[in-house]
């Protein structure tokens, strides 16, 4: 192991035992106190950016489940005479199972992305708080807790609040540790980036998102539970008031929410400057402090204080150090052998648009190792059937079976891990990873299981492979659409796809930027990649193409060897117009 990861594992080693045995120090409780708050928003700020933060679904609930916890606790211990601690696990239960609940719900729904999903955890934050309110569990009459014991785990009882709260925070960020740095992580910072991306690439999306709210809901819901023991008096409009969504929201934000150490950063800052301006009886000026430093670092940082922080030692970082792309010639066309095997076979395929009928029963079979284009008018279906195999929408009629598996009802994540990749006619990159990143991922999700080194190791060949060889720390934006569109290309090889699907990947080059385009699909195809291509550009529909297969009205209108195809006076007729025809 090296000196370098070794320092900051002593590092927090350290750190964790000496806060562990700060309350054993006989410091005033004032010190417990503070140090508690601190604990609890980093927690309370790490939890929220597990799903927020993370995957991108703005949440204003996270009262609700910090609320439902801190009830569970009191209600627990008051009426039914449950010891404090054994409560705490129940309250993030609970608070988790309310999280998958809504999740369940909201999650199937495209529609409730973004603004949406906020208004709607706000909305359930209302609800909870008036159901707490109106019933027993509340009554509109507070719970008091000053009767319920407090376990002695340390000498004091302010001590044993901080050391519960402290371990709720260590616990805390191991997860959110664990988190970014697994599978669920990258699949959470894709589905944040484009959700249906990332979903085609393999990502399970509903089962990642549900995870992380149950992650996110619980942690709150514990973290609940112990404060509910801090305030010792518990009031609807005390729990469920805006602040704790507002302030845990800001926080991630100073922190930078996409990072799992940024929360904790934001938290800690903000409380410490809101305690010091509290204790010198200023507190008001100390929130206008607050929000003006909040205005700054949205201008000047807007992912946060800890990503600005990182991306500036990334660039810091010697050329060595960092990956490079292999350079790989690309691969001169080679003759090749198209199998006896259908890779792909659709048989009625059909997809209705309300009342608009996009494809009307196309049957088409391709061949293991043939390169078919699919052309036809404006409107014709080509997108359409590209959407239906990669499992964008599902059929409306009609079957598709990808190397013998029917998959025309199968969730695109599933089309994914059985071999099908496509590219978007519009460049979709995941735009807050790099290129290396946005690659890696679609290893990770799309082929056979592979250990992080092989994964890298995978990414970097396709980026040389591409052309892309030098761009590897770039992010998309600072790609231009040529880099963009071999991006995707890249992506999709990273999968080691059986069967890739490329919408018109030709579309918007220049033609020496064209013929690469040619060269690097041929070159695929040597690989053993079968090949389904949309494009409008007939020079490389005929210099491709093994056959061409022609979409009218949603219908397979010919079928067959390019050239003959293309002079097909019915074909002709429909596609390219009387001047090509003359
Ligand atoms: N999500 C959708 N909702 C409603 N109609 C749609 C949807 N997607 C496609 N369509 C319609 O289905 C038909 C086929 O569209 P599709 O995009 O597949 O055509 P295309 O052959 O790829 O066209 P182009 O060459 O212009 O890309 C069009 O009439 C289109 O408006």
């Amino acid at each position: 192991m090296t000196v370098g990861r070794t320092l900051p594992k002593a590092a927090a080693a350290l750190g964790i035992l000496a806060f562990a045995i700060l309350p054993t120090a006989g410091l005033p409780a004032f010190y417990d106190s503070f140090f508690y708050l601190v604990f609890f928003w980093v927690s309370l700020s790490t939890s929220w950016a597990l799903l927020s933060g993370f995957a991108g679904y703005f949440s204003l609930g996270h009262a609700a489940f910090f609320g439902v916890g801190m009830y569970t606790t009191a209600t627990l211990t008051t009426k039914a005479g449950v010891p404090f601690l054994a409560t705490v696990p129940v309250a993030a239960a609970m608070a988790a199972l309310l999280g998958v609940g809504i999740g369940a719900v909201v999650f199937r729904m495209k529609r409730l992305r973004g603004e949406l999903f906020a208004l709607l955890t706000l909305a359930v934050t209302f609800v909870i708080a008036t159901i707490i309110l109106n019933t027993p569990i509340d009554g509109g009459a507070g719970v008091f807790m000053s009767a319920v014991p407090v376990p002695n785990l340390m000498p004091t009882q302010t001590g044993t609040i901080y050391m519960l709260g402290f371990a709720m925070c260590v616990l805390t960020l191991g997860i959110a540790w664990w988190v970014a740095h697994s599978r669920l992580g990258l699949g959470l910072f894709a589905i944040h980036d484009d959700e249906d991306v990332a979903e085609a690439k393999g990502v399970p999306t509903f089962r990642y998102k549900l995870i992380a709210f149950a992650l996110s809901a619980g942690i709150a819901g514990a973290v609940g539970g112990i404060h509910a023991m801090y305030v010792g008096f518990l009031t609807v409009a005390g729990t469920f008031e805006l602040t704790v969504p507002l302030y845990v929201v800001l926080m991630s934000v100073l922190g930078g929410a996409r990072s799992w150490f940024g929360p904790a950063i934001g938290a800690t800052v903000i409380t410490a400057l809101l305690y010091a301006f509290i204790s010198g009886g200023e507190a008001m000026v100390g929130r206008a402090v607050v929000g003006l430093i909040l205005v700054l670092a949205i201008l000047w940082l807007p992912d946060g204080v800890v990503p600005a922080i990182q991306a500036w030692l990334k660039r810091r970082r010697p050329v060595e150090e960092r990956a490079q792309a292999a350079v790989v010639p690309v691969v001169p066309a080679t003759p090749h052998r198209i199998g006896t095997r259908n890779i792909l076979e659709a048989k009625g395929a059909a997809k209705r648009f309300g009342g608009l009928q996009a494809l009307a029963g196309v049957d088409l079979d391709v061949r293991e190792g043939e390169i078919l284009g699919l052309v036809g008018p404006n409107g014709s279906g080509k997108t359409t059937l590209i959407n239906v195999i990669s499992g964008f929408y599902p059929l409306s009629g009609g079957t598709i079976t990808v190397d013998g598996v029917e998959i025309g009802h199968l969730p695109a994540h599933e089309i994914a891990r059985r071999g099908v990749a496509r590219t978007y006619q519009i460049p979709r990159p995941f735009v807050n990873m790099t290129v290396l990143d946005n690659v890696s991922m679609a290893a990770t999700f799309g082929g056979s299981t592979r250990t992080t080194a092989e994964i890298r190791d995978e990414a970097l060949h396709w980026i040389g492979f591409t052309g892309l060889g030098g761009k590897e720390e770039a992010l998309p934006s600072e790609l231009n659409l040529h880099e963009r569109k071999f991006l995707e290309l890249a992506r999709a090889l990273a999968a080691k796809p059986k069967l890739l699907l490329l919408d018109e990947v030709l579309s918007g080059l220049n033609p020496t930027e064209v013929d690469n385009a040619i060269r690097l699909v041929r070159a695929i195809r040597a690989q053993g990649a079968t090949i389904v291509f949309v494009e409008h550009l007939m020079r490389a529909v005929v210099e491709l193409s093994d056959r061409v297969a022609v979409l009218n009205e949603g219908k397979l209108f010919a079928l067959g060897e390019p050239r003959e195809v293309m002079r097909d006076p019915r074909v002709v007729s429909i596609y390219l117009g009387k001047a090509y025809a003359a």
